[in-house]
């Protein structure tokens, strides 16, 4: 497997091996060891995610402030442009993000470590996207930070107009969400 860190030391692209030959292609979209060794330590799945949004849909962004999780996340069908951002306040990188397109072809996976709020948005007519999570979903303890805070500046891909949940177009700024110590 590819590991190829990002601006955010934490956040990682990961692209798996894959074996193509007549029949189509082979790769392992997860093995325990491998991701391990890639992160550097040890965190366990518990929930695997599926959702299929429609082209210019924006899903974020999102993290837990309890039971905090972290995102392994991949397309399998179309292509998205995934975000995340630090939300650890003593962090060096606090309030910074990145950015990666995530395309079915392309097989590349973003690890998104605990502390991080995480959205994306799809740029294909729909998007199957596919995330394991370290903890389980609790959504008391979920928060939602505004996808276009000036004060993070995402740049987003160009003359987008997202579709948004009710949820996401309420969602609180940087400065007044509840974020990680
Ligand atoms: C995330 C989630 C939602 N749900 C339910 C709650 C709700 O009725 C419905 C849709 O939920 P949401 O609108 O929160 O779904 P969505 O906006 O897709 O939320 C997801 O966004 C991305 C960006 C993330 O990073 C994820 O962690 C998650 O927060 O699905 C679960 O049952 N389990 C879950 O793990």
């Amino acid at each position: 497997m590819k590991v190829t860190p990002t601006r955010l030391p934490d956040v990682l692209i990961l692209e798996p091996k894959v074996f193509g030959d007549a029949r189509g292609f082979f790769l392992e979209s997860f093995n325990q060891k491998t991701f391990d060794a890639a992160v550097g330590r040890h965190y366990e799945f518990v929930q695997d995610n599926h959702s299929r949004s429609a082209k210019g849909v924006l899903r974020g962004l999102h993290y837990q402030v309890a039971q905090t999780q972290g995102k392994l996340v991949r397309v399998v069908s179309g292509a998205v442009y995934d975000v995340a951002v630090d939300v650890r306040r003593s962090s060096p990188t606090f309030g910074q993000w990145v950015g990666v397109e995530l395309t079915a072809e392309g097989g590349k996976q973003l690890w998104i470590p605990p502390g991080f709020a995480h959205g994306f948005v799809v740029l294909s007519e729909t998007a199957d996207f596919l995330y394991k999570t370290t903890d389980y979903y609790a959504p008391q303890h979920e928060r939602s930070i505004a996808w276009n805070d000036p004060e993070i500046g995402i740049e987003w891909p160009a003359g987008l107009v997202p579709v948004l949940s009710a949820k996401d177009s309420a969602a609180a700024s940087l400065r007044e969400a509840e974020v990680f110590a």
